[in-house]
């Protein structure tokens, strides 16, 4: 089973306590989490491969380290996780962006899909899938289980926050795909929702109730 890696610099836990609360407006949130996610995306390029170049300096020719050239897919969880997207197009800006949409029912909190669009060689890519909040883990998992569908096969999921029951769902169903979040939160509560968490990103991100 892949290992999940808890990215809790100092920046990162300053910007998210600002995006917890309640009083922090949709403006500073989306901004805040587009920042994370740009950190965020520091760390988990990490093992991306480099390879040795000639290049010539204005002194004189040497050799200097360039990445291989890695072809990345980002894919954000509809709604919430297109405020991921920027932040990391910022560092990965050559990556392609695929679109999966889904949506929690409120009363079985079983996600509901409404939307896909991947790139065409996504099988190719290295993904990275986003989307701030992981609950029980059902939207995740379904998004991961699409993505396999249509032959992606190196997938790393970015989120904020998640609970311990996510972490769990997408490990027992996904033990390949590795997991990346900057806090692992106490539980859920009844109605499916992280605590302490930060409430609901989408309505948080864009807005509405
Ligand atoms: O781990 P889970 O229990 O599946 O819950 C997490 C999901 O819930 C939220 O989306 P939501 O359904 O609120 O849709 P939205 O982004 O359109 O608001 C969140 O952005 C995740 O996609
Ligand atoms: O706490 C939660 C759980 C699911 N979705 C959210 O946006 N927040
Ligand atoms: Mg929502």
């Amino acid at each position: 089973m892949k290992k999940v890696v808890v990215i809790d610099h100092p920046l990162i836990l300053h910007k998210l306590s600002i995006m917890r609360d309640k009083n922090t407006g949709s403006k500073d949130f989306r901004e805040l989490l587009e920042e994370i996610a740009m950190l965020m995306t520091y760390e988990i390029t990490r093992s991306f491969q480099l390879e040795e170049v000639e290049i010539e300096t204005p002194i004189c020719k040497t050799k200097a380290k360039m990445l291989t050239g890695k072809k990345v897919a980002i894919v954000p969880i509809l709604r919430a996780g297109l405020g991921m997207v920027d932040g990391i197009l910022k560092l990965i800006p050559a990556a392609k962006v695929g679109h999966i949409g889904l949506y929690r029912d409120p009363e079985t909190l079983k996600p509901v899909e409404y939307y896909c669009k991947l790139p065409s060689d996504i099988s190719e890519r290295e993904i990275i899938l986003v989307d701030p909040m992981l609950a029980t883990g059902g939207s995740a998992c379904d998004a991961i289980h699409l993505l396999k569908e249509k032959g992606a096969k190196n997938i790393k999921l970015m989120c904020l926050i998640a609970a311990p029951e996510g972490i769990e769902a997408v490990q027992s169903s996904h033990p390949d795909v590795e997991i990346f979040v900057a806090a692992v939160d106490e539980r859920l509560n009844e109605h499916g929702y992280i605590v302490p968490g930060l409430g609901d990103a989408g309505d948080r991100i864009f807005g509405t109730k």
